[in-house]
């Protein structure tokens, strides 16, 4: 079992919160953490991994890595970080990048063989694509054999396709080495294709923590459908009052009332759902 229990002050643009975080992670476990942006996510990670100084204390399968007395530095911590932007060093091969951590060969060549980059191992990081160097970065960071794996949004930079093909890998290699990762992302479809559990900061406390679809799926039992996003516009077309709906990455267009009109505004979050009508879902193509 992982304990996390920490304490801190952040100084955000908005004044000063409180990050505190309590939480225990069963190993194997893939945990989520979503939160609005400035929420503290980042910081915890950070704070696991030996990054930052806090209060309280992180234990790890019966080891302490801080409490009052102890703080273990970083290297002595055993985990695994990916951030977005890959940083692998310039001057050696994909190859050399992983066992520069890790001097296990055969090893390295199972996860090289893993995330399909076995035909690049001898080319250097400037030679690959972003989706390329991302994928070495995680497979890095999993030749160490750490404790914990911590991703910071490892693939936001990535466009749909290579995103898709690297969250497959990560299942794959979470199948396989069944490492504890805790992962910060704000993509729903990604939190739901990989975590367990979903940890929900917002202004450094925990709001919530429950399986992926008790906290992303927001459908009510007496709702056929119902789906979440951000109105972008309102515009007027002859009678008709139309908000335009920002749901990740395409946008709907929603009918609303005169009333409703009056009621909403660009930037509001709201939820759109029907009890009423059958919905029809055909296959396109
Ligand atoms: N060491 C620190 N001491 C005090 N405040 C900090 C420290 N590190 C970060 N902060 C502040 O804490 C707030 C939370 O930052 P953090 O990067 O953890 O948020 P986040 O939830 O990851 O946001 P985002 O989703 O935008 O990446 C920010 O306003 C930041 O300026």
């Amino acid at each position: 079992m992982i304990y996390i229990d920490v304490e801190k002050k952040l100084f955000s643009s908005s004044g000063e919160i409180d990050l505190k975080v309590n939480v225990k992670i069963k190993k194997g476990e893939f945990i989520a953490i979503k939160g609005s942006s400035g929420s503290g996510k980042t910081t915890l990670l950070r704070i696991i991994a030996g990054l930052e100084k806090s209060k309280g204390e992180i234990i790890v399968f019966d080891k302490v890595w801080q409490n009052e007395k102890i703080f273990l530095p970083p290297q002595k911590r055993e985990v695994g970080f990916v951030f977005q932007d890959y940083a692998l060093f310039p001057n050696m091969s994909v190859l050399d990048n992983l066992l520069y951590v890790n001097k296990d060969k055969k090893f390295a060549l199972k996860l090289l063989e893993m995330v399909d980059l076995i035909s690049l191992k001898d080319r250097y990081p400037q030679m690959l694509s972003g989706g390329q160097k991302q994928r070495v970065a995680l497979i890095r960071a999993i030749i160490k054999k750490p404790k914990i794996l911590l991703l910071d949004e490892p693939f936001s930079a990535l466009d749909p396709i290579m995103r898709e093909k690297l969250q497959n890998d990560l299942i794959l290699i979470h199948k396989e080495f069944k490492l504890t990762t805790i992962m910060v992302s704000h993509m729903p479809s990604e939190i739901y294709k990989l975590a367990n559990r979903v940890v929900t900061i917002e202004k450094g406390e925990i709001l919530n923590i429950s399986s992926a679809i008790n906290s992303l799926l927001g459908c009510k039992g007496s709702e056929k459908f119902s789906i979440e996003g951000k109105i972008i516009d309102i515009i007027k077309a002859d009678i008709l009052n139309i908000a335009i709906i920002d749901i990740g990455n395409k946008l709907v267009e929603v009918v609303i009332s005169e009333y409703e009109k009056e009621q909403l505004k660009i930037g509001d979050i709201v939820s759109i759902s029907t009890k009423a009508f059958n919905l029809n879902i055909s296959k396109k193509g």
